[in-house]
């Protein structure tokens, strides 16, 4: 009989339970997704495998989308269309395929001419889209970011995007339960991006692999809701599934009167809040990993390396090899200096910047840029500096900065106010570091390319970076002198962060007029086909292996971001480690490379002996490049978590073997230029005499899909019976869920924004006036 008494949980395991639609006995869990975030770069072969399917999306009530990380962050004042806007003909193409699907689907859209336009991770928490104990996804491994509110958040591949479109669903298994509590109070200098620097540089980058983090602790509790969004935000850099942290009244108090939140005071809110204060971690939960954390041992923190593991605080001195005892980190640390230009022992103080970025979804809101503010006001940028940016995270937190001054204090001092945006954070719009260049950056990966072909980033907070604009080099700010001026500033306005406007609306408007291309128009929606949309079978792949001893191949190293503008999913094999591969800004390739050599070029397995193979970014454009290649299988240690689960979705194989004499064997037959054989079926790797040389692991659900060719939409499609039953139980339980804000408002869809007039002074100064949504 089942026990009355409920085990302990956690809050990630409540948060998790409240979703599950369906669990097999192998573990395998359909969740239900209660907010999915879309932009432009994984979204377009996600809404074409609709198309092919004649498949709709489920929810457009749960459903937001903008456009981030290809657009220009230059002035938008002469902005008529995202077609003329943009002049980079792949990003454009990006930005008008996301036009057209969310008109062609009926979905919200905050576009270039809207004011609520942002960083996806910026614009959710801001229009209360993310709210605590609902489970949210995006095409984005910065989703976690919205763990912050108590939310079980997660980044996904393009075919999940897909597949939560049409399903609302996503197919997951349970993660492993991490504690990190943080105690103490913050010291001068010290903010929550060096919290999270910290925590990484003491877990490492895989620290978290397979967990879910729950940060706790005086420290974290004490924390507004922004800094504890940047904490989150950079929960995948430890490694992590999701970060999350229990709400509580800061979390409600930032809540309350956001549009698409609950309306403050009402029943609903109520009802919602009285849920909301259950969703923490029972006091005799039990967690998998424990970490804890004094703030005292915590510095103004700052990365050295090319991983954000590879933090020191800033009095430290650049480390070497000797400083790492296993090898891995050796050879990882050699490489890194090398590629940052930098000499062991240097004082990281010493170190001259090139370029300062603020920005970012770590980063980019509007305490962020207030802190920032105080340190540069009335001071300069140093003369060495090429260019010090600041790119407000969205139009709102833009408007909000503008309307206290902030953009004044930053141009004075000789920053440039750019719109928002990801901008130099990827890359992906012109925003980028010239090759050798070095930049104090306040986002969140420091990867080799990331900022540039050959750019130099170092991780740091929103204050560290203004004290290097303003010092020329990485800087103490602790050492600073006081602002010498106060704010002038045209009179402060307290504009509500989610406040909409006509123009806005007009915008909206602008795009739902546009005769939507035939060609992307779905058909009337058929009745879901469940062959449709089938995979390739895996079974026995037989071939030679490239081998490959790198640590933290990260997905930025994979593919590189300026091939993630393509709308299609084929012909990225040219683009596969295209950094390693040619010689920068040539199609010469690099003759040691191993793809680049025989018998290697014919490569159709990976064997890579470093471990998390795939780390960062969700880009499914990683699997599909190797894909391409001829590259079906990987062999490596530990993964990635989410490029884990975007092999399988493609028919791929990644294999986990543990280091040790097995993957020593396997490396062996790869460096001989040998054939190696994986045999699905049987779970084992031979040889090229068909001599046995290790057994491996596979979830038998990931084993019964690959073996059949099986696509997931449509095994979760024959489902629909209890997704209908689980959104009865939601709607009953959690009625604010459901469209609560746009939808509600105008009753049907598909969702359309619609206009409330924003009371004016006469001089056209938004008032501060609660709004009726
Ligand atoms: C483009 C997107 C897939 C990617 C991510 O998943 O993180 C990007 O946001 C990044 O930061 O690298
Ligand atoms: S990490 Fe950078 S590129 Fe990725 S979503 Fe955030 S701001 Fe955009």
């Amino acid at each position: 009989m089942p026990s009355a008494v409920k085990p302990p949980q956690t809050l990630y395991d409540k948060v998790f339970a409240d979703h599950i639609v369906e669990e097999k006995d192998d573990g395998t869990i359909l969740l239900y997704i209660d907010r999915h975030l879309v932009h432009e770069v994984t979204s377009p072969q996600a809404f074409e495998g609709l198309r092919n399917a004649s498949r709709k999306v489920r929810r457009p009530d749960c459903t937001l989308a903008t456009v981030d990380h290809n657009i220009p962050t230059t002035s938008r004042k002469n902005l008529t269309t995202t077609a003329k806007f943009i002049e980079e003909a792949e990003s454009r193409t990006q930005c008008t395929t996301l036009e057209d699907n969310v008109k062609a689907f009926g979905l919200t859209y905050f576009g270039l001419g809207d004011k609520r336009q942002g960083i996806v991770h910026i614009i959710g928490p801001e229009q209360g889209f993310t709210l605590p104990g609902t489970t949210v996804v995006c095409g984005d491994s910065h989703t976690s970011t919205h763990g912050a509110f108590g939310a079980l958040a997660f980044g996904i591949g393009t075919s999940e995007v897909e597949h939560v479109l049409a399903t609302q669903t996503v197919i997951t298994r349970r993660s492993k339960n991490m504690r990190v509590q943080v105690d103490g109070d913050l010291p001068a200098g010290v903010s929550s991006k060096d919290i999270i620097l910290h925590v990484i540089g003491v877990i490492g980058t895989a620290g978290g692999t397979g967990a879910v983090i729950e940060f706790c602790g005086s420290a974290i509790r004490g924390l507004s809701m922004e800094a504890r969004m940047s904490i989150c935000n950079m929960s995948i850099e430890a490694g992590a599934r999701a970060g999350m942290i229990s709400p509580d009244e800061t979390t409600f108090n930032y809540l309350k009167g956001r549009p698409l939140a609950p309306k403050p005071d009402s029943a609903e809110w109520k009802k919602a809040v009285a849920y909301w204060s259950t969703l923490n971690s029972d006091a005799d939960a039990k967690f998998d990993i424990d970490v804890f954390i004094n703030t005292k041992d915590i510095a103004p923190t700052v990365s050295w390396g090319t991983s954000p593991q590879d933090v020191i605080p800033i009095t430290g001195a650049v480390p070497g090899p000797d400083d790492f005892q296993d090898e891995d980190k050796r050879k990882a640390c050699i490489r890194a200096l090398e590629y940052m230009g930098l000499t062991a022992g240097t004082p990281m103080q010493e170190i001259e910047v090139d370029k300062v970025f603020i920005g970012s979804c770590t980063n980019a809101r509007i305490e962020d840029l207030r802190a920032a503010a105080k340190v540069v006001e009335g001071k300069k940028v140093a003369p060495n500096l090429k260019r010090a940016m600041i790119v407000p995270g969205s139009g709102l937190v833009k408007r909000q900065a503008e309307s206290e001054g902030l953009d004044k204090i930053f141009t004075e001092a000789g920053f440039e106010w750019r719109e928002a945006g990801c901008s130099m954070c990827l890359g992906m719009n012109p925003d980028i570091l010239s090759p050798g260049e070095r930049c104090a950056s306040t986002s969140n990966r420091n990867f080799e390319g990331r900022q540039g072909a050959g750019g130099r980033t170092h991780l740091m907070s929103p204050v560290m970076a203004a004290a290097a604009a303003i010092v020329g080099k990485l800087a103490d700010v602790r050492k600073l002198a006081p602002p010498t001026t106060t704010a002038k500033s045209s009179p402060k306005i307290e504009l509500n962060a989610h406040v909409a406007d006509l123009e806005s609306d007009d915008d909206l408007d602008r795009l739902l007029d546009e005769p939507a291309d035939p060609q992307s128009t779905p058909s009337p929606f058929a009745a879901p086909d469940a062959s449709k949309g089938a995979m390739a079978s895996f079974t026995i792949l037989r071939g030679i292996a490239a081998p490959m001893d790198i640590a933290n191949i990260d997905t930025d190293a994979i593919i590189p971001k300026q091939f993630l503008k393509t709308i299609k999913r084929s012909g990225l094999g040219s683009a596969l480690f295209h950094a390693w591969r040619y010689e920068a800004g040539t199609d010469n390739e690099k003759p040691d490379f191993v793809l680049n050599k025989e018998p290697y070029r014919k490569s159709k397995i990976l064997v890579c002996t470093g471990p998390n193979f795939g780390c960062g970014s969700s880009r499914e454009h990683a699997p599909w490049a190797l894909l391409d290649f001829g590259i079906t299988c990987v062999i490596a240690p530990s993964y990635g978590d989410i490029f884990f689960n975007n092999t399988f979705k493609n028919g791929m194989l990644p294999l986990v073997i543990p280091p040790g004499a097995e993957l020593d064997a396997i490396a062996a037959e790869a460096k001989a230029g040998k054939e190696i054989e994986v045999d699905l079926p049987s779970q084992t790797i031979r040889d090229a005499n068909g001599k046995e040389l290790a057994k491996f692991e596979v979830e038998e659900f990931r084993k019964h899909c690959l073996i059949n060719g099986f696509d997931d939409i449509g095994l979760t499609m024959a489902s629909e019976e209890k997704i209908l039953k689980f959104e009865g139980k939601r709607t009953r339980e959690w009625p604010w869920l459901d469209g609560s804000g746009y939808l509600a408002k105008h009753g049907r869809g598909p969702v359309k924004v619609e206009a409330v007039p924003v009371p004016k002074t006469n001089r056209g100064e938004v008032l501060k006036e609660p709004l009726e949504w």
